[in-house]
């Protein structure tokens, strides 16, 4: 399988190592550098909750001016005031393309969710409380940020499960067109459950999966190409593709295109109906802080609806779904991707997540992230020992997505003493730290404080 490295869920949490650090975060499952120091003192624990950095004795020239341009920076960052918005600490967060913070709307929404509208309504609150409508009003939501108009996105399962039905239900469509497309195409860097799904979907519907770096996809597209399913930014490097050309190219070749958002979303404008992408899947739990496991989404462009035949066909999906019929008639619309009951709980901790993006567009997020990464990589340049680390991630904007990749040979270790030192990044094996920026909460000076930990850390290494 392309990109089979697994993205490192390690089966016991760092959490357990019996290590104290300063904040509560877990920087992932995917630690697998070594347990740090057992005997580290309380006293240097307390002192990473407010990492010194390298040089804290006396700042540098150049670390004063990039401390200076943080704050200047900040002092005029429009979302700045966002931050509130959130409940987060002294900790740097920069896990945000992992699992995004909590946003302070989220405890009590939920909390009169779970007294009112169960504990009180119960059953009623199907309808008096929207439950059974919240999936499309909720993509509605989510689709207004993905450039998407209202009815053509269901919010409900996980990304992998949304990934199974658009690319069954892509290749029904593309072979409607002709019985001999019989091929998948997966960008080969895939993130890994996208090209496990693609190759079960493949086997399913007699097609073969071909793995394709995703720059290759246009030309790789032809004739017997029934659906492309491409990462819109690369998980690992933080690589954003060209959707605009890709989508046009497999559309030229009469194929349809499958996009994985889930590091797009709420990062940059996606622009699906602008681009005219057939269907887009997505989590929710990262740049929309939706929380632990929250629904993911599937967009399905209007001109395909009425065609898009589920491989889920589930009594949620149906078009009269309390009539109860054993014959399978579909609903019209964004409805037609749904399966069964939707988890409610989940679903309105979302939609109270999304309140934040209310007076916010997605075009002054994306200029603050590419300002973030910017700089971060310039703060990464000034205060990394030239040849420590190589970043993975696209120098050009139009390459680049939320995220900075830094592959150095021990970034598991680095990453552990990251953490312990209050910068909460993660690391994917073998040998990459990531940070993840997050607009809405994260400033220039955490971001010039964490380049100068880094620092710090790789100079222990
Ligand atoms: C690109 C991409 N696709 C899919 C997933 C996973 O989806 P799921 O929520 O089904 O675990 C992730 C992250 O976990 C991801 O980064
Ligand atoms: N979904 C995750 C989870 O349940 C546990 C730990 C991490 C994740 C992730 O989202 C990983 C993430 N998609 C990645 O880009 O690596």
């Amino acid at each position: 399988m392309p990109g089979a490295e697994r993205s490192g869920v390690e089966p016991s949490s760092p959490l357990s190592s019996g290590r104290k650090r300063s904040g509560p975060e877990w920087s992932g499952p995917q630690q697998s550098g070594p347990a740090p120091a057992a005997s580290r003192s309380a006293a240097s624990c307390s002192a990473a909750s407010r990492p010194a950095g390298p040089r804290s004795a006396g700042a540098s020239p150049a670390e004063s001016d990039l401390a200076g341009e943080a704050a200047r920076l900040d002092a005029a960052d429009r979302l700045r005031a966002k931050r509130d918005a959130f409940v987060l600490d002294d900790a740097i967060y920069l896990d945000g393309n992992s699992l995004g913070a909590l946003p302070r709307a989220v405890p009590p929404r939920l909390a009169d969710v779970v007294a009112r509208e169960w504990g009180r309504l119960r059953i009623r609150s199907w309808e008096e409380s929207g439950w059974w409508t919240a999936p499309e009003r909720i993509g509605d939501r989510v689709g207004r940020l993905l450039g998407a108009a209202p009815g053509q996105v269901v919010v409900g399962d996980s990304t992998s499960v949304n990934i199974f039905k658009a690319v069954v239900a892509a290749v029904r469509i593309a072979q409607e067109r002709g019985a001999h497309r019989d091929q998948i195409l997966v960008d080969e860097a895939t993130f890994p459950t996208d090209g496990y799904i693609a190759e079960s979907a493949a086997r399913m519907t007699g097609c073969t999966l071909r793995p394709v770096a995703a720059g290759d996809i246009p030309a790789a597209t032809g004739p017997r190409t029934a659906v492309a399913l491409v990462n819109h930014v690369d998980y690992r490097t933080g690589r954003l593709h060209d959707l605009p050309a890709t989508t046009a190219a497999v559309h030229a070749a009469g194929a349809l295109v499958v996009w994985d958002l889930c590091h797009s979303a709420g990062a940059l404008p996606v622009g699906l109906d602008a681009h005219r992408v057939d269907l887009a899947v997505g989590c929710t739990y990262k740049y929309l802080n939706g929380g632990p496991g929250a629904p993911a989404y599937l967009y399905v462009a209007r001109a395909h609806q009425p065609r898009f035949d589920s491989p889920l066909p589930g009594w949620n999906s149906h078009a009269d779904p309390f009539g109860m019929d054993s014959a399978y008639t579909p609903a019209a619309g964004a409805a037609r991707g749904r399966v069964g009951t939707p988890d409610i709980l989940s679903m309105l901790a979302l939609e109270a997540a999304l309140e934040v993006w209310d007076d916010v567009t997605i075009e002054e997020v994306r200029a603050k992230s590419l300002a973030l990464t910017d700089f971060f990589l310039r703060c990464v340049e000034e205060y990394v020992p030239a040849g420590r680390v190589r970043s993975l991630t696209p120098a050009a904007h139009a390459e680049r997505g939320s995220q900075v990749a830094l592959r150095c040979a021990d970034a598991g270790e680095v990453m552990a003493e990251l953490v312990w030192r209050g910068v909460v990044g993660d690391f994917r094996r073998p040998d990459v730290l990531r940070f993840g920026f997050t607009p809405l909460y994260t400033g220039f000076a955490e971001v010039e404080r964490a380049a100068r930990v880094l620092a710090a850390a790789l100079a222990e290494g």
